[in-house]
């Protein structure tokens, strides 16, 4: 049975984090089929603030879907407009929740910009939640190989001591999106206001 969420702590939490996030928005990282796109709504509902998603706009940028970018321009192009998309939204959606694409953080680029300019969150899954939840659509081009579930496992392998540089990290479990959200603002009001306990 889901847990019910308490609607008062979710919000007492949501307060904690904009009044301490300092005109910050909160970027969301993460391996593919984490939850950043759908849970990341979430949390930007729960805070009342607007969501983007790194992924979203550079397709709207490109006029075309994230495997005929990657097909058409190949994977360097890709990654270099991801750069300049997601430095863009750290410049002008400060009130909002950025969800990133899973390959965003490695490029030394963005983690700086990162740093600089947001709230880090990692939302970190084992590997085999990942690959049962990718595994539901065809749109992710670095999983088209013989062995996707060896191609997951290399990147999270290679990736995890990269993503743990957020500032903090949440696990991605088997709990609803509602719940996972407000996870993330629960660690988001502790990390940014440490000293008020929740009740
Ligand atoms: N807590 C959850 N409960 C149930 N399903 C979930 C949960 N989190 C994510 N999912 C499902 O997993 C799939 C992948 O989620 P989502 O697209 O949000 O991942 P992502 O991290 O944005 O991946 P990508 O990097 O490829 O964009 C979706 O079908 C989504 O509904
Ligand atoms: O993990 C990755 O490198 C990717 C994840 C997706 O969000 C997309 O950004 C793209 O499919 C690449
Ligand atoms: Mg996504």
């Amino acid at each position: 049975m889901p847990v019910e969420l308490d609607s008062t702590v979710v919000q007492r939490n949501a307060e904690r984090v904009n009044t301490h996030r300092a005109g910050k928005p909160i970027v969301i990282i993460g391996m593919m089929g984490a939850g950043k796109s759908t849970v990341g709504k979430r949390v930007a509902h729960f805070l009342n603030l607007d969501f983007v998603d790194s992924d979203d706009e550079i397709e709207l940028a490109a006029g075309m879907p994230i495997p005929d970018i990657f097909e058409t321009h190949g994977e360097e192009e890709f990654r270099a407009g991801e750069t300049r998309v997601i430095a863009r939204l750290l410049r002008t959606r400060r009130d909002a929740i950025i969800s990133t694409g899973g390959g965003a953080f490695m490029d030394a680029t963005t983690r700086k910009n990162i740093a600089q300019h947001g709230i880090c969150v990692w939302l970190k899954a084992d590997v085999e939640l990942l690959f049962e939840r990718v595994s539901r659509r065809n749109t992710r081009p670095l999983l088209h190989t013989p062995d996707p579930f060896g191609t997951l496992k290399a990147l999270v392998d290679q990736r995890y001591p990269t993503y743990a540089e957020a500032d903090l990290t949440v696990m991605s479990h088997e709990a609803t999106h509602e719940q996972i959200a407000s996870e993330i603002i629960e660690a988001l009001a502790e990390h940014l206001d440490p000293n008020k306990k929740s009740d």
